[in-house]
C-alpha cells in the first residue's frame, strides 16, 4: 500500500470549483505585467505573498480583482489556464470545470473573445499534453447589476457550445441569488448548466434562493447549510454536490482552522460533498493540497478520500458514460493499491 501522500496524488479525481483567475501565481503575476507593460504595487514576489492575509471574502476580492489587472491577451488566458492544467495534472485531476469572470475583463476593455479563446487554447492542449479535459462555467459578478449580467450572456452567444454553464461569485452577503433569477431563467432556455456560490459567507436562506430561484444543478460551497437540518435534509435526499473548499473556507476565516473543518459531517449527514481548491494561487494549495489537509486535520480514512473523489466524477457535468468510464478507472486504482 502506498503512504497517503502517494496515495492522494494518485487518486483520479475531478475539481469543480476552481477560478481560474484565482490560480495566476505571484510569479506569473510579475512576468505578465513585465511582458505587457503594467505596474503592479508590488516589488516582490515575497511582498505579494505577504499581501494573502484575509480576513473575509471581501479583503480577498480587492486584491484578486487588483491581480487580474496583468490579464490582457489571447495568449495571457491561454498560459494562465495551462500553468493550472499542468499543476492539476500532476495532482490526479483528469477532468476540470472552470469558473471564469469575464466582467473582470470586460470591464478593463479586454473583450470577451480575448478571454473565452485564451481560455480554449489552453484547455485544447491540456488535453493533448496531459489527456485532461475541462469544461468552462461563466460566472456573472453578483456584486455587479442584473443588467451588466444579461449583456455578459449576451457577448457569450458566439462562444455558447464551448461554455458548459453559467455561475454566480464574488460578494455574496447583500447579493442574494434572488437578484439574478431572470438571468439564470434566461441561461436555462439557452441549455446552460447553472450553478452559484452560495452559504459561503451568506445564511442559509440564500442556498434556498439558489436552489429555488436559480434551479442550481451544484453548488458551490454551501457550508451554511449546515446551520438549517430541513436543508441538509433536501440537500441530501436530492443529492445535490456541493463543492467545497476546505483551505479557501480556513483562508477567507469562514472555519477557524481546518482541525475542526466539517467535511466529514458533511459526509457523515449524507451531503455530496466534493473537494476543492477555489483559488489556490491565493489560499495556500492546489487540490491535492486541499485533500491532504483534510485527510490529516480531519483524519479521514481512504474510503472517504475515495468517496470525494467519486462524488467529484458524479457532480461533474459529463455524460453518463464519460463518469461510468472515470468511476471504473477509479475502481480499479483503489484495488491496485489494496
Ligand atoms: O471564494 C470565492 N467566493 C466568491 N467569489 C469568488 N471569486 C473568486 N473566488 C471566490
Ligand atoms: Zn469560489
Amino acid at each position: 500500500m502506498t503512504d497517503l501522500d502517494a496515495f492522494i496524488t494518485g487518486l483520479p479525481k475531478a475539481e469543480l470549483h476552481l477560478h481560474i483567475e484565482g490560480s495566476l501565481e505571484p510569479e506569473q503575476m510579475f512576468e505578465f505585467a513585465r511582458r505587457n507593460g503594467v505596474t503592479i504595487p508590488f516589488a516582490s514576489v515575497d511582498e505579494v505573498r505577504a499581501a494573502y492575509d484575509f480576513s473575509n471574502l471581501q479583503d480577498f476580492l480587492d486584491i484578486y480583482y487588483a491581480g487580474a489587472d496583468v490579464l490582457r491577451t489571447e495568449e495571457d488566458f491561454r498560459d494562465l489556464a495551462l500553468a493550472y492544467f499542468d499543476r492539476a495534472a500532476a495532482d490526479g485531476v483528469v477532468h476540470a470545470e472552470i469558473f471564469f469572470d469575464p466582467q473582470t475583463h470586460t470591464h478593463r476593455g479586454v473583450p470577451f473573445g480575448v478571454v473565452a479563446n485564451g481560455l480554449l487554447a489552453g484547455m485544447a492542449e491540456a488535453e493533448k499534453r496531459h489527456g485532461l479535459t475541462a469544461k468552462l462555467i461563466l460566472c456573472f459578478l453578483r456584486h455587479l447589476d442584473e443588467a451588466d449580467a444579461f449583456r455578459t450572456l449576451e457577448q457569450a452567444q458566439p462562444w455558447l457550445d464551448q461554455i458548459a454553464g453559467v455561475g454566480l461569485d464574488s460578494s455574496e452577503l447583500g447579493h442574494p441569488p434572488s437578484k439574478f433569477a431572470r438571468v439564470f431563467a434566461a441561461a436555462a432556455a439557452m441549455g446552460l448548466k447553472r450553478v452559484a456560490h452560495a452559504g459561503e459567507e451568506g445564511p442559509p436562506d440564500y442556498v434556498h434562493e439558489a436552489l429555488d430561484l436559480l434551479g442550481v444543478d451544484r453548488l458551490d460551497h454551501g457550508n451554511r447549510s449546515l446551520e438549517d437540518p430541513a436543508l441538509v435534509a433536501r440537500l441530501a435526499r436530492s443529492g445535490m454536490t456541493l463543492t467545497v473548499c476546505p483551505l479557501s473556507n480556513v483562508k477567507l476565516c469562514n472555519v477557524a482552522s481546518i482541525d475542526v473543518h466539517p467535511i466529514d459531517r458533511m459526509l457523515r449527514l449524507g451531503l455530496r460533498a466534493t473537494v476543492n481548491s477555489d483559488d489556490p494561487a491565493y489560499f495556500g494549495g492546489y487540490v491535492g493540497d486541499n485533500y491532504r489537509a483534510i485527510a490529516k486535520g480531519r483524519e479521514l480514512d481512504r474510503d472517504d478520500l475515495v468517496t470525494l473523489a467519486r462524488n467529484s466524477f458524479l457532480g461533474s457535468f459529463l455524460s453518463d458514460d464519460e463518469v461510468a468510464g472515470h468511476l471504473a478507472k477509479l475502481d480499479a486504482y483503489v484495488e491496485a493499491d489494496a
